[in-house]
């Protein structure tokens, strides 16, 4: 991305000098021309000004509000012409004003009222100027940017000249500033129009690839995932598919999920937004948010088999339990509250139409639990790489001994590779283990002899195990089989014990008649 920028700013650097340069006393004249001539020539002269312009307000004219139509969106415009001005400006123009960015240290540089710079795009020159628009005389009040160019260039600017400057604004805004990571608000009414929905702080989360302990190879291709997601948008859009991508994260608890999460925003330099699903009201909540997600963004769901019951039917996701006491209005309200985020609801978020909003956005679930979630949810397609985070092998061993020992090889290595390969331990015991060691002693010999001491440990406890399980098996084998001989014994018993029927005649007969008898 940096290149990209450093491309564009050498490129722009080496055309506009010498344009800029020449063209400074008829930017001069345009300027004149533009600000006190050419209403009057426009209004009687038209065939005199084949010149058109376009103004991109700081604020929009129009306060009106509309469904999921922020006023934010206009000033995120003039906001990325600034950005993508601000790197003309600092080269070529003049006088310039500088305010401080909203984030960071540093300084948005734009054109003083009055001042005008070139660009060139596709050998097309366009000149943009800094307008204060008079409030007495003009509908609308305040700055505005001007770009000025011939009337024969309208397509060009329309379809490919303004979006490049978005564009080229946004990678310079989002570059710029740091990583955020945006959690829903709680307890909001999302329904309230000018509701802000996500609060951030800055992600600094210093998780890459690199320090991820798994499999290189699986590692590697999810890295060449991201890589083929980030760089194929012509492709996804000729195989009409929304610009997006779905992770599935499933493995035991400290096995590395949110760590991955973190490595993927590092790598791909994106924002996260953590949606925590227990707070949403509805369906409705849901895509609210997801509306007021951006472009370049990771939207996590963590722990999705606990988030919601998703196990079930489609309508609805918390249906009544015996727990709930019916005529106890809170668990009532929360139940059709509950109702009304639907698996359908959160179905639609993945890959339903409003799933295909601007731009490109990556998904991930994370469960330890993989069994307990619906298959709908998780089908290809909708989360497209399933990604197991395992217990902790040899490999990924190695990466957490680089890491926190700064060793990558060493005499207890073999045994730790024999133990490895058959004590389950989660990357995070083993980070853990090698850690709390390292403080204490503070040499790999010392850490890696209390892995082997824990490993072994591990071990003990699991040969344990196999025995007391391997007992009571056993135990309940015994037990069913001398139950089993013990019915059988029973049934002999009985067996020898009942007279045959004829006999059983006979004597109920000759007892009966004695009984009879002696009644009588
Ligand atoms: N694969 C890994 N590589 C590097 N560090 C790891 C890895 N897995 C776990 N860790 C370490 O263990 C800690 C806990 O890991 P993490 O929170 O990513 O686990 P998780 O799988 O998300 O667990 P949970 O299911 O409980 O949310 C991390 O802070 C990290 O230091
Ligand atoms: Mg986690």
């Amino acid at each position: 991305m940096m290149g990209m920028l450093d491309n564009f700013r050498s490129s722009a650097w080496i055309y506009l000098t010498p344009v800029a340069a020449a063209c400074a006393p008829i930017g001069v004249l345009r300027t004149y021309f533009n600000q006190h001539l050419r209403r009057p020539v426009r209004r009687f002269l038209p065939f005199l000004d084949p010149f058109v312009t376009i103004d991109i307000a700081a604020k929009p004219e129009d306060h009106s509000y509309s469904y999921y139509n922020s006023k934010a969106k206009s000033s995120d415009a003039y906001a990325e012409v600034l950005a993508y001005l601000s790197v003309v400006c600092s080269r070529d123009a003049r006088q310039l004003r500088a305010e401080g960015a909203d984030e960071g240290h540093g300084f948005v540089l734009s054109l003083r009222e009055g001042q005008e710079v070139a660009d060139e795009f596709r050998g097309v020159t366009m000149w943009w100027s800094a307008v204060v628009e008079d409030k007495a005389s003009h509908r609308s009040s305040g700055r505005c940017c001007r770009l000025t160019f011939h009337e024969k260039h309208r397509r060009l600017v329309v379809d490919e000249y303004l979006p490049h400057v978005r564009r080229t604004g946004q990678d310079v805004t989002v570059g710029n500033r740091p990583r955020r990571l945006y959690t829903n608000k709680n307890n909001r009414d999302y329904g309230s129009p000018r509701d802000e929905v996500w609060s951030y702080i800055n992600f600094d989360h210093p998780t890459t690839f690199d320090t991820l302990a798994m499999d290189p190879d699986e590692k590697q291709s999810i890295m060449d995932d991201l890589d083929d997601f980030r760089n194929n948008k012509d492709y996804y859009r000729r195989i009409g598919r929304a610009w997006k991508r779905g992770y599935l994260l499933h493995g035991p608890p400290g096995t590395g999920k949110s760590t991955m999460i973190a490595a993927m925003a590092n790598y791909l330099n994106y924002d996260i937004y953590d949606i925590e699903l227990t707070t949403l009201h509805s369906n409705y909540d849901l895509r609210k948010l997801f509306i007021e997600t951006k472009s370049k963004s990771i939207v996590v769901i963590e722990d999705i088999d606990c988030s919601l019951d998703l196990s079930g039917h489609r309508a609805t996701t918390m249906p009544p339990t015996q727990d709930d006491e019916l005529d106890d209005v809170a668990s009532e309200r929360k139940r059709r509250r509950g109702s009304m985020l639907t698996l359908s609801g959160l179905l639609n978020f993945i890959d339903g139409l409003w799933s295909a909003h601007s731009g490109e956005r990556i998904i991930v679930f994370t469960t330890n639990h993989l069994d307990k979630l619906d298959p709908a949810l998780i089908r290809r397609g909708r989360m497209d790489k399933h990604i197991e985070m395992s217990y902790c092998r040899f490999e990924a061993f190695r990466t957490l001994a680089e890491n926190y020992l700064e060793v990558d090889e060493h005499p207890l290595f073999d045994a730790i590779k024999e133990l490895l390969q058959v004590v389950d331990i989660t990357p995070a015991d083993v980070a853990e283990c090698i850690m709390m060691s390292k403080r204490a002693a503070r040499d790999a010999d010392a850490c890696l002899g209390s892995l082997v001491h824990e490993l072994k440990k591990k071990l003990e406890d699991k040969e344990e195990r196999k025995k007391v399980e391997e007992h009571d098996a056993k135990m309940a084998t015994d037990e069913k089989l001398a139950s089993e001989n013990g019915k059988k014994h029973n049934a002999e018993e009985d067996a020898a014990a009942k007279p045959n029927g004829r006999e059983a005649m006979a004597n109920g007969v000759s007892e009966s008649s004695s009984f009879s008898e002696e009644d009588c």
